[in-house]
């Protein structure tokens, strides 16, 4: 471990760098490599980029400063924004370190195991920073240059430019944010955070993974309801497994970091909610594991087959498949017959190392009589490429709106 005066160093360098904006540099040397060969994250190295970010970030050091100063009757939480404001230092400490965790431990995978690393490498981005109970604590750890807020209330817009005056806050609909735009901005990929508003959740994270097709999002550390958090990590055969756990398991690695009871928030919310840690693949990771299938034809599918979740696959996808093959019921029967396609050569290579999604890609030879709930994301891909094939799709572009809805934006 680091002794203390270099800890005392590093906390010196932060608070340089908090006066002077200029981006300094870490060693995130936090990955140790085992004894199996494998690198793993060494939880509490004090030397580690997470660690040195967080330094300063104790819940004691934040308790006074994290509860949102709400000025007296003119910002009255409104629900119709899904105003349930953080209240609680210890809560928005864990929020921020799980946040910078998982935003350096998906750098330092992508690119390479030990390296500098400065605050502006994570570009990060927070969705309803509201009050600022976030932002209090994210400005003075990252520096308020390498963090920028999307906000729909114009009372929160104000506040945060008075408290933060060199923080940028877009005051804009956070379903109409451009990511890919914002992450040609700020030179890579981007780091979300937020303490989302529930209203909106599940269009939020698609939003995100639509996102993820061209690199612009590699991480997202995000509240939501509980079960929405549960749906997304829920394993097949369960009653939660469902579409967002076949696209998030398809597209980030997932995890809960933690449960967050009601009352940490302001006004409370009648639910327990949850953070959540999705680590994107990215477009290449990607592209493998969909094995050719453009991700709208797998949307197509997946939505037609968990919109009758009680059905066998075959009658799920009935309708689809008339419309694809375009009537002809000879063709259609066919393809319920088919058998399963032997799985490409990059697929095969990534089973042979062992990769745990590839593992369970294969469909069984009975897979028309299965329920959608006993199939494996990598399933619903094999499925898709019976139906539709891969013609291009290999090379097509990912696409910019697959999975959100397409009422929002333009
Ligand atoms: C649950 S609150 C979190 C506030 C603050 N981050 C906290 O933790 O106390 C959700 C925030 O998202 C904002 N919000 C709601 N809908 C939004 C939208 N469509 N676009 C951008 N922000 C939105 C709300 O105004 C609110 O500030």
């Amino acid at each position: 471990f680091q002794p203390a005066a270099s800890i005392i160093q590093n906390k010196h360098i932060l608070s340089i760098h908090q006066e002077t904006n200029h981006a300094s540099s870490f060693r995130l040397n936090g990955w140790v490599h085992g004894s199996d060969g494998e690198w793993e994250w060494e939880e509490d190295d004090p030397t580690s980029a997470a660690a040195t970010l967080t330094s300063t970030l104790t819940p004691e050091s934040i308790d006074a400063t994290a509860t949102p100063s709400l000025p007296g009757g003119s910002f009255r939480p409104k629900q119709s924004l899904g105003q349930n404001f953080l209240r609680d230092g210890n809560t928005v400490a864990k929020i921020v370190k799980a946040f910078v965790k998982d935003a350096t431990e998906t750098l330092d995978k992508k690119n390479g195991v030990e390296r500098d690393l400065t605050q502006s490498d994570l570009r990060a981005v927070e969705l309803g920073p509201g009050a600022g109970a976030l932002t209090d604590s994210l400005v003075p750890a990252l520096g308020s240059n390498n963090l920028q807020c999307i906000e729909i209330d114009p009372r929160s817009v104000e506040l945060l430019g008075e408290k933060h005056p060199s923080l940028r806050v877009s005051h804009l609909d956070v379903l109409q944010a451009d990511y890919p735009s914002i992450a040609d901005e700020e030179g890579g990929p981007l780091s979300i955070i937020g303490n989302l508003p529930y209203y909106i959740t599940s269009q939020i994270l698609f939003a995100l993974a639509d996102a993820s097709h061209t690199n612009a999002v590699r991480s997202a550390t995000v509240t939501m309801q509980w079960e929405v958090g549960k749906r997304i990590v829920a394993p097949t055969r369960c009653k939660d497994y469902g579409i967002l756990s076949v696209v998030f398991q398809l597209y980030a690695d997932c995890k809960i970091h933690f449960k967050i009871p009601p009352t940490v928030f302001y006004p409370q919310p009648k639910v327990d909610s949850a953070l959540i840690g999705l680590h994107f693949l990215g477009p290449s990771q990607l592209r493998r594991r969909l094995a050719g299938v453009s991700p709208a034809h797998l949307r197509t599918v997946v939505t037609a087959t968990f919109q009758q979740r009680r059905k066998t696959v075959r009658n799920g996808l009935k309708q689809l498949a008339l419309t694809v093959y375009e009537g002809d019921k000879e063709r259609v029967q066919q393809f319920f017959e088919s058998e399963p396609l032997p799985l490409p050569q990059s697929v095969q290579d990534a089973i042979d190392a062992g990769d745990e999604f590839a593992l369970a890609q294969q469909l069984p030879s009975d897979w028309v009589k299965k329920r959608p709930e006993e199939l494996t994301p990598g399933q619903f891909v094999e499925i898709t490429r019976l139906l539709y094939g891969t013609a291009g799709a290999e090379e097509s572009p990912l696409g910019r709106k697959v999975w959100r809805k397409l009422k929002h934006g333009t």
